[in-house]
């Protein structure tokens, strides 16, 4: 089976980050989900994110820091997730495909609303910005 090469991005707000909630008709629907999506064969991991997260959730990319990779095997499909903290944006994010979307701690994501891939990244996540952290610094 093909691996599908999606970019994933981590928007970072002092300690919270916004999710975004997958329409049922798609893979992992009805999982919360970090807004994304597949690189296109022309574009670089970073252009993808950009288009992607202004594509879904209105905003424009500013700055980057690359958090990990993830390669994952769903069954019905493979997925490698190239994950970036997003931690410079302009505008508000909000869910521009009208699909639910909310800002949450960190320390409140819960590995189970998510694909089962997501749950290393929420791991790091907690380890590295927790509560009272600016986010900034892991
Ligand atoms: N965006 C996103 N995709 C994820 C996450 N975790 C995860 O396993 N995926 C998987 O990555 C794959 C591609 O993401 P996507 O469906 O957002 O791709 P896309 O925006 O290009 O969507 P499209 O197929 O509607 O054009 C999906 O199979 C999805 O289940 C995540 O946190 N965010
Ligand atoms: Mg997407």
């Amino acid at each position: 089976m093909k691996q599908v090469l999606v970019a994933v991005g981590i928007i970072l707000r002092h300690n919270q980050t916004f999710v975004t909630l997958r329409a049922d008709d798609k893979h992992q629907g009805g999982k919360w989900e970090f807004p994304g999506g597949k690189v296109e064969n022309d574009e670089t991991v970073l252009a993808a994110l950009r288009r992607e997260l202004y594509e879904e959730v209105g905003i424009a990319v500013i700055q980057t820091q690359p958090l990990m990779t993830i390669e994952h095997d769903y069954g019905d499909k493979r997925v490698c997730l190239e994950v970036q903290v997003v931690t410079g944006f302009e505008g508000e994010p909000y869910g521009r495909e009208q699909q639910q979307g909310r800002w949450v701690s960190v320390d409140l994501l819960d590995p189970q609303e998510f694909p089962a891939a997501n749950q290393a990244i929420i791991e790091a996540l907690q380890k590295h910005y927790r509560r009272d952290d600016v986010g900034l610094n892991p």
